[in-house]
């Protein structure tokens, strides 16, 4: 209230500051009402609620399931979400069941208000292109999720579980076995609450794309899957949550994967079908590179594994021996970046110092040739 007389007073001895603050007030006053506020669930009951109004009034919704810690491949998502829905609703949730009991389950980025602000203002950007807005926020607690049993993520493991075998234990599958059984038990859960009309996930997690799209077939639910093209940094590395652990060295070498796909990729546009030519120019510039920083002292080099670089069906994800021309294949790959073994003073470090291996995947569609 003191605050208020002040500016009365203010106001009659500077008349030209008057229409000034008005009209910052009628600024302030219509932010206020493009930012709308985006609903935040945490439990299921007040979500169907809400849903049920959407359905009632004919809006369709789209679900873009996420962990958080969100980048520009995130928000590539939901705008693609916003144009072909009237809400939009984000799912932030890190998953236990999909981490195995080594892995970075406790020290996954979440980073909440940042999250907030990009969808806050990119609802704001979604006002002014006509369609859909992001409507919700749904981030529940591990016992909304696990009503039950406490989550296991370990094998055989105890509790309520979706598998989709083999697809689940391919790729990403052989070295983390719990992963796809993790995502497609979260997934059902986050369908069966939001009731999505569509649900987006990104191409870079390509085997994640495939375990969905089996999953949602053969559980008749009732939902389309649609898949957005891998956001990339300027020079092709594939953005994720997890390379915040990069730090400058680790992030510069990092680059390796995409550039031993796109040589595997060069292959095949040159007429190669032989799953060895089209691999061997790819393991070509992955030993290179590992090489190369072998012979660099431990202050100056970021060594790396290959966990394996796959040639595969585009439905089965199966490795094959030839592309099919009339089918293409799926070119993936995961490499480990391994600690730095030693830093020096003023070293541009990554989240944890460079201290956590840090597993990168990237893939490239080769289309049929033959139609
Ligand atoms: N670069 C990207 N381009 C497009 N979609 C992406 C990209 N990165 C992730 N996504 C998609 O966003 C959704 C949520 O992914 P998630 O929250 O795990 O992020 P992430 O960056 O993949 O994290 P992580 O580093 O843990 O793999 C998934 O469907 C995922 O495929
Ligand atoms: C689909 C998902 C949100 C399930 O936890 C996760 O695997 C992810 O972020 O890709
Ligand atoms: N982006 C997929 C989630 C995970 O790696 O656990």
């Amino acid at each position: 209230m003191p605050h208020r007389v002040l500016v009365g007073l203010r106001l009659r001895v500077l008349p030209g500051l008057k229409e000034q603050l008005l009209r910052a007030r009628q600024t302030v006053s219509l932010a206020t009402q493009i930012r709308r506020q985006i609903h935040v669930f945490r439990n299921v009951p007040p979500l169907r609620e809400h849903r049920r109004g959407l359905l009632l009034h004919g809006e369709s919704v789209g679900l873009v399931p996420t962990m958080g810690a969100l980048h520009e491949g995130h928000i590539s998502l939901m705008r693609q979400a916003a144009s072909e829905n009237d809400r939009v609703f984000v799912s932030i949730y890190v998953n236990p069941t999909q981490f195995g009991p080594t892995e970075d389950l406790d020290s996954y980025p979440k980073t909440w208000e940042t999250d907030m602000e990009q969808l806050e203002a990119l609802d704001v950007e979604l006002k002014g292109n006509g369609k859909g807005r992001i409507e919700a926020v749904f981030a529940p607690m591990t016992g909304v999720m696990y009503p039950n049993l406490p989550p296991d993520s370990t094998l055989p493991g105890v509790g309520s579980f979706v598998t989709i075998t083999p697809l689940a234990h391919l790729l990403e599958g052989a070295s983390r076995p719990v992963f796809m059984r993790g995502v497609a038990t979260v997934c059902t859960k986050l369908f069966n609450i939001v009731e999505p009309e569509r649900v987006y996930f990104g191409q870079k997690d390509i085997q994640q794309t495939a375990v969905i799209k089996r999953m949602v077939s053969d559980f008749h639910i009732n939902t389309e899957v649609c898949i957005g093209p891998t956001s990339r940094e300027p020079d092709g590395l594939a953005m994720s949550s997890r390379n915040v652990y990069l730090g400058e060295r680790r992030r510069k070498a990092g680059i390796v994967l995409w550039q031993s796909l796109r040589a595997a990729e060069d292959a095949y546009s040159r007429g190669k079908c032989d799953r060895d030519e089209i691999l061997a120019l790819g393991w070509d510039i992955a030993n290179r590179m590992m090489m190369e920083q072998d012979a660099l002292s431990e202050t100056e080099r970021a060594r790396f594994e290959v966990d394996y670089l796959s040639l595969a069906d585009p439905q089965t994800l199966e490795e094959v021996d030839r592309v099919d021309d009339t089918r293409g294949a799926i070119l993936s790959g995961a490499i480990i970046m391994l600690p730095l073994e030693a830093t020096t003073d003023g070293e541009k470090l990554g989240r944890e110092r460079d201290t956590k291996r840090v597993r990168l995947i990237d893939n490239i569609t080769l289309t049929a040739r033959v139609r």
